[in-house]
């Protein structure tokens, strides 16, 4: 199979109440540990590239990378997919240059602009057979969130959202209940909002939502990165049942970056410490490689649930 986008695997994931983990690739050893994960679990993946990432290693070969893994595991359904796309621009490049979906963050503009943006992106990538997520809601700086208001300022209203949908005909939708980017996610309890989950569900019936910012900030690879001369203090994430409650909803893709980072530079920091006569990179990238394999096999069957979906 070449690389498909996420029409289908969104249909089946929603069926089946489970997701698919939209992992962030930035280079070619996470790129090999993500894969070797979903063909070992013989799952659908899907990897994205921010604008940073394409930045930093230069999109053709983030494409080119992907397009070889895809060709490595030809049954392993793969959709390659751009991460917050700012602008119309960014996201019709990715569009001409390979990607099969394309994020449009409008989430920082009024509703109308957002809507506006968005319809142009789904209008330019539609008619290139490439499929859309956009955004709604604010995913920042939820502090302890307890007051109606204060969830309803920030949080997604579920009829806008439906309304979102049929204005611009986007084909996934990202939402705010309660997540947020990093590895800093809550200072006090860790909180989702289920009823506004499930009121989306039900005024956007078989539509697949996408959960941001749902990293669950690994203890152990917190601890490891400390262990070894880090200095990652007070990390805080999404707790694994809550994410696999939310995968059994509405939630059909969630996003996943801080938990690569975590386990790539835990295991690149313990490999240098132990082996401090070393200075070959392929030992400590290997290291690393290994770590996001491991941490993405294990949010394949344990969080998004789409273990041998295949
Ligand atoms: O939402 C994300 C990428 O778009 C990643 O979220 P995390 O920071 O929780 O991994
Ligand atoms: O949501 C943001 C992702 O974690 C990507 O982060 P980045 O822009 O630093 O690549
Ligand atoms: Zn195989
Ligand atoms: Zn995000």
């Amino acid at each position: 199979m070449a690389l498909t986008d996420t029409k289908e695997m969104f249909r089946k994931a929603y069926e089946g109440h489970y997701a698919i983990g939209a992992f962030n690739v930035n280079n070619m050893e996470i790129i090999q540990g993500i894969m070797e994960a979903a063909h070992e679990e013989q799952s659908a993946v899907i990897l994205q590239a921010s604008e940073g990432a394409r930045k930093y290693a230069g999109s053709p070969y983030i494409v080119d990378l992907v397009k070889t893994a895809v060709r490595q595991y030809p049954e392993i359904p793969v959709a390659l997919h751009l991460d917050h796309g700012s602008c119309f621009e960014v996201c019709k490049d990715c569009i001409d240059g390979g990607f099969t979906s394309v994020m449009f963050d409008g989430s920082k503009h009024p509703f109308e602009e957002n809507v506006r943006i968005t319809k142009q992106v789904v209008e330019y990538a539609h008619a290139h057979g490439v499929v859309v997520e956009a955004e709604l809601g604010r995913l920042a700086g939820v502090e302890d969130m307890v007051s109606v208001d204060a969830k309803d300022a920030i949080f997604t209203d579920p009829e806008e959202a439906a309304e979102f949908v049929a204005l611009t005909g986007c084909d996934s939708l990202a939402i705010a209940i309660g997540t947020s980017h990093g590895a800093y996610k809550y200072s006090g309890e860790p909180y989702l909002d289920y009823e506004r989950l499930e009121k989306v569900g039900k005024l956007l019936p078989n539509y697949p939502i996408v959960l941001h910012g749902a990293s669950t900030v690994i203890p152990e690879y917190v601890a490891k990165c400390n262990e070894f001369g880090g200095k990652v203090l007070g990390a805080k994430g999404v707790p694994e049942d809550m994410l696999r409650k939310a995968a059994t909803m509405a939630v059909c893709k969630i996003n996943i970056d801080t938990d690569i980072r975590l386990a790539m530079t835990a295991a690149i920091r313990e490999s240098l410490v132990k082996h401090p006569e070393n200075f070959d990179p392929r030992s400590y990238l290997k290291a690393g490689r290994q770590a996001v394999k491991d941490m993405v096999s294990h949010k394949i069957q344990a969080v998004v649930g789409s273990s041998h979906s295949i």
